[in-house]
């Protein structure tokens, strides 16, 4: 690839044996004409996972010194500095997480100006083991974590599920993300072109559901305003209650409205860092605020009280 050209980052998570590697070789085999980096990142000495990935791939890179969403800027930015400086850089970057990463540090890492400049990342996927996913989500906090910021959801080990029982996790699964695409396969058999993010976000694609409660303690509270808002007091108040609450709230997405601007505004959080992007006009449709927040036994009141002092009374 050319030198400024930014490499794609696939990020792949999921919970310990759900089914990353599998679909990891999966998708490299679809993408075998590419150049392709795998990021393998695997508690203890030694990374087993690296060496079951596929032959397709151009080289591994294995971090074993502990969970990059913890010891994240230091190991993994390293790394990512070291793929900069390789002769052939690659098309293609897929990081691998432990099965108990918090992805939303790394996630947030890759909005850092300097690593934006090089790296631009395509799409946070998830795996889940039909298994057992209702289990896992009930009782590591993490599993939560990792669906709440994935753009794809993939369910996975489901042949011999009953059409009854695969409905059912497909409609849990979209309750605690009504943002992310989901896909039901074995041996991680997905199409690449699954793989890229949806528009979840607007009138014309299928709202999120509001204010939706899973037995699961992992709720969605939609927040629409015909108000604009004031983006220094919002990344402000966001900041504040994210470093505050990191433990309850898990993502932010959505679009908002600023005082006599005519861009719309992206905003996205799924932790350490929140970013706020303007991305085209408005266009026809009338500005409107819509933010949805994803975490555990989020309430409404909370939310619209959170918001109050960063939204302007009227669209300028
Ligand atoms: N029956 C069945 N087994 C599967 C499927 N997908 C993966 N496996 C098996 O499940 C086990 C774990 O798969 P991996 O792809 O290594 O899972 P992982 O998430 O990378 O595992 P860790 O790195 O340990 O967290 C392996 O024995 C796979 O062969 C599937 O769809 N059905």
């Amino acid at each position: 690839m050319t030198k400024n050209n930014p490499v794609k980052v696939y990020l792949v998570t999921g919970f310990l044996g759900a089914g990353k590697t599998t679909l990891l070789n999966s998708l490299l085999q679809q993408f075998s004409t590419l150049r392709n980096i795998v990021i393998e990142n695997e508690f203890g000495k030694v990374n087993i996972d690296a060496s079951l990935v596929s032959a397709q791939v151009d080289d591994v890179y294995e971090l074993t010194s502990g969970c990059i969403c913890c010891s994240l800027d230091n190991d993994l930015l390293e790394v990512l500095g070291n793929i900069l400086q390789l002769e052939d850089r690659p098309d293609q970057l897929f990081i691998e997480t432990t099965g108990i990463a918090d992805p939303g540090n790394i996630i947030g890492m890759f909005s850092m100006p300097e690593v934006k400049a090089h790296y631009q990342l395509v799409s946070t996927i998830c795996v889940v083991d039909a298994e057992n996913v209702e289990e896992r989500l009930e009782q590591v906090t993490e599993v939560g974590k990792q669906l709440s910021c994935a753009d794809v959801i993939v369910l996975n080990k489901v042949k011999g599920l009953p059409v009854p029982a695969l409905l059912r996790l497909q409609q849990l699964l979209e309750e605690v993300n009504p943002l992310a695409f989901i896909t039901a396969t074995e041996d991680g058999c997905v199409r690449v072109s699954d793989m890229q993010p949806r528009e979840r976000i607007g009138r014309d694609q299928a709202p999120p559901v509001a204010s939706v409660k899973t037995a699961h303690k992992i709720n969605t509270v939609l927040f629409e305003s015909p108000h604009p808002f004031d983006l220094n007091m919002l990344v402000f108040v966001l900041d504040l209650h994210f470093n505050m609450y990191s433990e309850q709230l898990y993502r932010i997405k959505g679009y908002v409205a600023v005082p006599n601007d005519p861009q719309k505004y992206l905003v996205q959080s799924t932790g350490k860092y929140l970013h706020i992007l303007p991305v085209g006009p408005w266009g026809d449709v009338t500005p409107a605020s819509t933010l949805v927040f994803i975490g555990k036994e989020l309430k409404t009141a909370t939310i619209e009280r959170i918001l109050k002092p960063a939204q302007k009374e009227s669209v300028g």
